[in-house]
């Protein structure tokens, strides 16, 4: 849960694969947050070998969907927070609240998994954090109304997702002109409900880009393309030819 002073700028990677290694190496660096992607990326099972062991880094958890079974499933096995893709109106938002979190504010079901985590049931529910992924053109014409809704802690723009709903397509780093306009009409909307504007920023020369449009919350890659760089990077430091398959992907 994010408290008033808002955080400064973060910065944080994406796990999109069952790379348990590379997420801590994620968790053992300066980076401010780890996404784990149970949405396009690894499947919920080895979500738990991910969470058993407790990390100073937050782990943000991206569900599948705004289910209360996923949100539960997430948060259960430890998560600090959940990131919702898709969510395009108020009652969504409510709805994603009230699962992630116990009575009397929502009615999720009591079953923490992890080893570390509290048993206490005011302790468990005041660690999670949620963030809504604004990603569609209704979603966008809602941002605002959605991030005033209480509990929610900020969004997360998907711009690939957000580029193919506006019409603009996926490729959308650097963004187009109309793209950053439907950006900062949704960066704009969290600074006025003093909640979090997190992207996928896609490419680290580019975070700059989207802070000023306001951003504060960036995620830069995924584990795929962190070791790709970093295997070029060895082959071209020892003198050896150097390419990689994936450095280039967006994700
Ligand atoms: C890292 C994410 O997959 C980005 C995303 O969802 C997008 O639509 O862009």
């Amino acid at each position: 849960m994010f408290t008033d002073p808002l955080p400064g700028p973060t910065t944080g990677f994406w796990i999109a694969n069952d790379d348990i290694g590379v997420l801590r190496a994620i968790e053992g660096s300066t980076a401010d947050f780890v996404g784990i992607d149970c949405q396009h990326g690894i499947g919920d099972h080895i979500l738990r070998r991910m969470l058993e062991i407790r990390s100073s880094v937050p782990r943000y958890v991206r569900v599948a969907d705004s289910s209360a079974q996923k949100i539960g499933y997430a948060l259960d096995l430890g998560a600090d927070g959940i990131i919702v893709p898709m969510v395009n109106s108020v009652e969504q938002a409510k709805m994603v609240t009230r699962a992630a979190h116990y009575p009397p504010r929502g009615d999720r079901s009591y079953g923490p998994v992890s080893p570390w985590l509290s048993r206490d049931v005011a302790e468990l529910d005041s660690r999670v954090t949620i963030l809504v992924m604004i990603e569609t053109e209704c979603g966008l014409r809602n941002a605002e109304a959605i991030l005033n809704v209480d509990g929610i802690d900020g969004c997360y723009v998907g711009p690939a997702d957000l580029g193919i709903s506006l019409g603009h397509g996926a490729n959308q780093f650097p963004p187009s002109e109309p793209m950053r306009t439907a950006l900062s009409r949704i960066a704009d909307a969290a600074q006025r409900t003093r909640k979090v504007a997190g992207l996928h920023a896609g490419d680290a020369a580019l975070a700059g880009t989207f802070r000023e449009l306001g951003f504060t919350m960036l995620t830069l890659a995924n584990g795929e393309r962190l070791v790709s760089s970093g295997i070029e990077q060895q082959l071209k430091a020892s003198g050896a030819e150097a390419h990689s398959a994936t450095t280039n992907s967006p994700y």
